[in-house]
């Protein structure tokens, strides 16, 4: 059956002033604050986490720029009491994975936008409920994929685009980050929830910042689409030692030890109704220099992005200098207008605030966003997948079509400003107000 309503492509009416709140303030939230806070055009009016302390906090990054301060929530369900007392035109979510769906779910059920942070649904049902409310209430539900704004990322897009590759055939994306103390860390995430999940899940469980960038270069959902996948996990050789020997030091690690944990890299290979292939990989223990990979492979030309940004269009890397000379002529147009501006405010080195004012510009112009409900559904939906193709001896999974066939007829999304990008910055960044805008 074809889609109820079509959300790829959908620009939802104007909003003047985008009425926000930000629910989730632990490491991530409150950067969300301050980068949202100098946009012109967007109003924090509400905040809202578990503890009322991280709210008072964050309150103060609004006060301290002059700004008004926004309504207070906390405890468990304070973020349901706000959307059934607060007037929102988005809802930007910064919480726990397993809070992501029913947060958006709510939101846009009480009549906001919903941003989420990633991955925005954890079980198959969860991302086809996204999709189902997003369609039925003509609300965008957007998964905050960060590294899609990326500056080596955006312009291997627009290389794509521009055909400097030829046709994609192969493309890797990865999450290669060492967080084993951060996962153990006492003082790290709420209530230990991400630890848990590594006891919970067993796949790849964070695969959008590897597969959203390389995705939009496939043009997944808009012309071609993941059929479907297979994983492979080794074992866990990390995990359960840490715990054993924070264990014997202290006794708040017990509950901890004896756990069957996730297998410390998964590899998932996936395959595209085109006859393209994608490798993803997710390894969050090993003791290796950070990666997301990004490298596509076409009929004409290479890139990868790590260790080092490389492009080839043969045997070897081509110079620094015509790198720099491809930056200069394939730069999309969003970064050539905020990319300097991102690189003050900062969020990884500048793609969070991108990604936030293009969010909001559109919202303002009333244009479709980049990254649509059944891009985030499909690229979370490998979360769920991984999990069975490893539980089943990395047997062959089928991705779920979340656009019900329109992917035949979705374009891709729009590379130029469109009319856009009459959204101005609040006030200029200078590098005193950003350190004064740092929070203990
Ligand atoms: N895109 C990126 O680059 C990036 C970077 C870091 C984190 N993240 C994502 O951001 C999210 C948050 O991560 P974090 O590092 O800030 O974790 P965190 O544990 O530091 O923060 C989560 C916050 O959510 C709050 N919370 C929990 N339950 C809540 C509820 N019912 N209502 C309101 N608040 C609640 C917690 O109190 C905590 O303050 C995760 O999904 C994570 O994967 C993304």
């Amino acid at each position: 059956a074809a889609p109820a309503f079509n959300m790829t492509g959908y620009a939802a009416p104007k909003i003047d002033k985008v009425r926000i709140a930000v629910i989730g303030l632990g490491m991530r939230g409150p950067g969300a604050v301050d980068r949202l806070s100098y946009i012109e055009g967007a109003e924090i009016v509400a905040l809202c986490d578990k503890h009322a302390d991280r709210v008072e906090k964050a309150q103060k990054i609004l006060t301290n720029k002059g700004l008004k301060e926004a309504k207070s929530y906390s405890g468990e369900n304070g973020w349901q009491q706000m959307l059934k007392e607060v007037e929102l035109d988005l809802v930007y979510i910064c919480t726990p994975w397993q809070y992501h769906a029913p947060m958006c779910i709510a939101a846009m059920k009480a009549g906001a936008h919903a941003a989420s942070e990633v991955p925005i649904g954890l079980t198959v049902k969860e991302c086809w409920e996204v999709v189902r409310v997003s369609e039925e209430t003509k609300k965008h539900c957007m998964m905050l994929e960060n590294c899609c704004y990326d500056f080596f990322e955006m312009l291997t897009l627009n290389m794509t685009r521009q055909g400097l590759f030829g046709e994609l055939v192969h493309a890797e994306g990865a999450y290669i980050h060492d967080l084993l103390d951060l996962n153990f860390n006492k003082k790290g995430y709420d209530d230990m929830w991400r630890l848990r999940q590594n006891i919970k899940m067993n796949g790849n469980l964070y695969p959008t910042h590897g597969v959203g960038p390389i995705a939009q270069c496939l043009n997944i959902n808009r012309g071609d689409r993941m059929t479907h996948l297979v994983a492979m996990q080794s074992a866990d050789f990390q995990m359960g030692e840490k715990a054993k020997e924070l264990a014997a030091k202290d006794s708040f690690f017990q509950e901890f030890v004896g756990q069957r944990y996730r297998g410390n890299m998964d590899t998932t290979l996936i395959k595209t109704e085109h006859g393209k292939t994608m490798m993803l990989q997710h390894d969050v223990t090993s003791p290796r220099p950070y990666s997301r990979l990004h490298l596509l492979s076409g009929t004409k030309g290479f890139a990868q992005k790590y260790p080092k940004e490389g492009i080839a269009f043969g045997h070897s890397f081509i110079k620094e200098d015509e790198l720099k000379g491809l930056y200069d002529k394939y730069t999309p147009e969003l970064i050539k207008y905020i990319g300097a501006q991102a690189k003050e405010v900062g969020g990884h080195g500048g793609m969070d605030f991108m990604m936030d004012w293009r969010l909001i510009d559109c919202l303002r112009n009333g244009l479709p966003l980049d990254q649509d409900v059944y891009d985030g559904a499909s690229w979370s939906v490998i979360v769920p997948l991984s999990c069975e193709s490893v539980a089943k001896n990395s047997k062959t999974v089928l991705i779920p079509d979340f656009t019900k066939g329109a992917w035949k007829t979705n374009k891709p999304h729009d590379l130029t400003l469109n009319g856009g990008g009459n959204t101005g910055i609040r006030p200029k960044v200078s590098k005193d107000q950003k350190n004064q805008l740092k929070i203990d």
